[in-house]
């Protein structure tokens, strides 16, 4: 096979990694400046008109360890996970995670943006830049007028094409168990009033249930002349003349197109590189570019370029406590889709095909509480939360310290298990207190990193975890759609313990509460760490901070100690967001594109 692209020698910008941001920056300055030569190079396939990346309930298909759509990346055993692995998957395909994702639509707390600006000095990244950035890219069709979401943008959000039926127990039954949580018709308003107040989850689908990536709707929609998104085409670096970026290697990916040549082969960009190959992948391509720590750069055998010790440092992502419960046979829930049953699967297609409805237009994940303690409920956390709550909560009301959802089926393999319905509480901390790392290991552009994910080892973590499991719990088991719970995927309460469980339900609604005794919260915190996983929502590792506080980039997505290079992906963000993190990489990519468009002597 000849070369599976005809790539010219040089473009004005050439961005590593075609995924959320990369597409959205590249494709909102392709239409700004008509004269603008664009490269976007992308390892995975193409995704364009393939039903898997356009039914939403198929988000599911893409997590098969085989899937071609989807990378992996392996963590170290750690002693905090019961000496597990932690695997992390990542799109990887034109659209990038976008393209694969579980399509939940969740805005982060306004304060979570504030405090990149103020707390790590970046002007321009503050709540009041990026909410209109947010309001640009949807068409929020549940109610356009709503004023903190948005009308003209190519992302449309709906409801999806089915609201299950436990789902809504969830809602109507949590205000009427927690008085104080009322119900809402918008968690997403990025205000106090989002906050302890249960709602059904608005997702990135259409209402005509399609998913809503931006592989799709910013790029596949237009024939671009001036934008070229290349899939197929890995990464190797990026090259420099004398400091300042002017191009990268890259090689046809040996999965996308096995029988293409395997040379390493050069592009040159005449103005900037924008490195966009998401948080797990980014500070890889930026260390085999020599940009880096010293001693990382060192044992792989790449020169140095740029001493950036912060690169692939401060990895976070949101650690999810997944628990599963046993549900009313009659129930919708997504459990034979996940089984693969093929009777179900004719039907849900051809009711798609109808007209965009049915359990392949949504992801089941369609209530949820954005939790907050209240003060009297903060001494159920304990006095060693006490002092991270203070620190991080207690000034930024409009902070929840976990999402709480209710999820209609159990995703994942399903075979230790009987084929019933089932459903889950997911709980997820949105600002923990444990750091990871990811470095290269090799100058191999497809070698595994050295990755340690850090989960659980901050001891907090697990306390606001163990609270949010009680949470959960006392919630679903009081909905009509509750069986009790899958015994074996929960904390193994000792013989005698007045929080065992059952495979019976559901408890009347004044049911007194389940009390824990301080070997159930052993219980607990053991299950947590056999069983915790990831959110899917890495981010972090090329942090936008001063270089003194282990920066990567400056408030402009400049690289520390180069030129002409930017990073622009989930990478970037110095600390968490409350939310699922499809939203901020939008901001990012909107964001981005701005700062471009400037620099170019140009407006967006
Ligand atoms: C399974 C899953 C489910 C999720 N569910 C949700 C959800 O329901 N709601 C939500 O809000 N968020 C969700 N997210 C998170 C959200 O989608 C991501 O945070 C966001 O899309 C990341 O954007 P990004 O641009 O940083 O990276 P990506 O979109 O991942 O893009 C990076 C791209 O770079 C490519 N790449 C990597 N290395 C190279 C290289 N060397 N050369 C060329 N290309 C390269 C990758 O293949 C990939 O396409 C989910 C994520 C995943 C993985």
């Amino acid at each position: 096979m000849t070369s599976p692209h005809a790539i010219e020698a040089e473009y004005d910008l050439v961005f590593a990694g075609g995924g959320t941001v990369a597409c959205v920056c590249a494709s909102r300055l392709a239409t700004a400046f008509p004269d603008l030569k664009i490269l976007v190079l992308e390892c995975g396939p193409t995704t364009k008109d393939n039903k898997q990346h356009i039914q939403p309930g198929q988000f599911f298909t893409h997590l098969a360890p085989t899937s071609p759509t989807v990378k992996y990346f392996v963590s170290k055993p750690s002693v905090y996970l019961a000496g597990r692995s932690l695997a992390i998957p990542t799109g990887r395909c034109i659209g990038g995670s976008s393209s694969i994702n579980a399509v939940v639509y969740n805005h982060p707390a306004a304060s979570d943006f504030d405090d990149w600006e103020n707390d790590f000095n970046n002007p321009g990244w503050s709540s009041k830049e990026l909410i209109p950035l947010l309001q640009k890219v949807e068409t929020y069709e549940i109610d356009p007028k709503k004023p903190r979401h948005g009308s003209g943008g190519p992302l449309k959000v709906s409801y999806g094409g089915q609201i299950l039926d436990l789902a809504k127990q969830f809602v109507e039954l949590g205000p009427k168990f927690e008085k104080d949580r009322p119900l809402t018709d918008d968690g997403n308003e990025f205000g106090t009033a989002s906050i302890n107040a249960f709602h059904i989850i608005p997702k990135w689908v259409s209402t005509n249930g399609r998913r809503s990536d931006v592989a799709h709707h910013y790029i596949y929609n237009k024939d671009w002349k001036n934008l070229s998104v290349l899939d197929g085409c890995r990464v190797q670096r990026v090259v420099f003349e004398d400091g300042i970026a002017t191009g990268v290697e890259y090689l046809f990916d040996k999965q996308v197109y096995p029988s293409a040549p395997q040379d390493i082969r050069t592009v040159k960009a005449r103005r900037l590189v924008v490195v966009s190959a998401g948080a797990m992948s980014t500070p890889l391509v930026l260390e085999r570019s020599g940009i880096g720590k010293k001693d990382v750069l060192e044992k792989a055998g790449i020169p140095v370029i740029a001493e950036v010790p912060g690169v692939g440092e401060n990895f976070q992502d949101h650690p999810n406590s997944v628990a599963p419960y046993l549900a009313d046979p009659n129930t919708p829930t997504l459990d034979s889709l996940f089984r693969g049953e093929p009777e179900t699967w004719g039907k849900m297609t051809e009711q798609w095909e109808r007209d965009g409805t049915g359990l392949l237009a949504t992801n089941a994940v369609d209530a949820q509480i954005k939790m907050r303690p209240h003060p009297e409920e903060l001494a159920e956390l304990g006095p060693d939360f006490a002092k991270y709550w203070k620190e991080v909560f207690a000034n930024k009301p409009d902070k929840p310290l976990f999402w709480l959802c209710a999820l209609g089926g159990l995703a994942g393999d399903q075979s230790a298990f009987p084929p019933v319905k089932y459903m889950c509480t997911g709980c997820f901390m949105g600002i923990p207190a444990s750091r990871g790392y990811v470095h290269i290991s090799s100058s191999d552009p497809y070698a595994d990193p050295d990755f340690y994910s850090g989960f659980l080892s901050n001891p907090v973590d697990i306390l606001a975890l163990r609270w949010g499991y009680k949470k959960g719990r006392e919630l679903i088991r009081r909905i009509p759609a509750f069986r009790g719970a899958l015994i074996p995927a929960h904390p193994q309460f000792p013989e005698g313990s007045a929080a065992a469980l059952t495979e019976t339900g559901p408890v009347p609604l004044d049911a007194p509460k389940v009390v824990y005794s301080a070997e159930d919260d052993k219980a607990i915190d053991e299950f947590l760490r056999k069983f915790v996983t990831t959110a899917w929502h890495p981010l972090g590792t090329c942090a936008m901070k001063p270089f003194e506080m282990g920066g990567v980039v400056d408030s402009k997505l400049n690289v520390y100690g180069v030129k002409n290079l930017k990073v622009a992906d989930l990478s970037i963000p110095p600390s968490n967001v409350n939310a699922n993190t499809y939203s901020t990489g939008l901001a990012i990519g909107e964001k981005a594109a701005v700062i471009i468009a400037a620099e170019l002597g140009g407006r967006l």
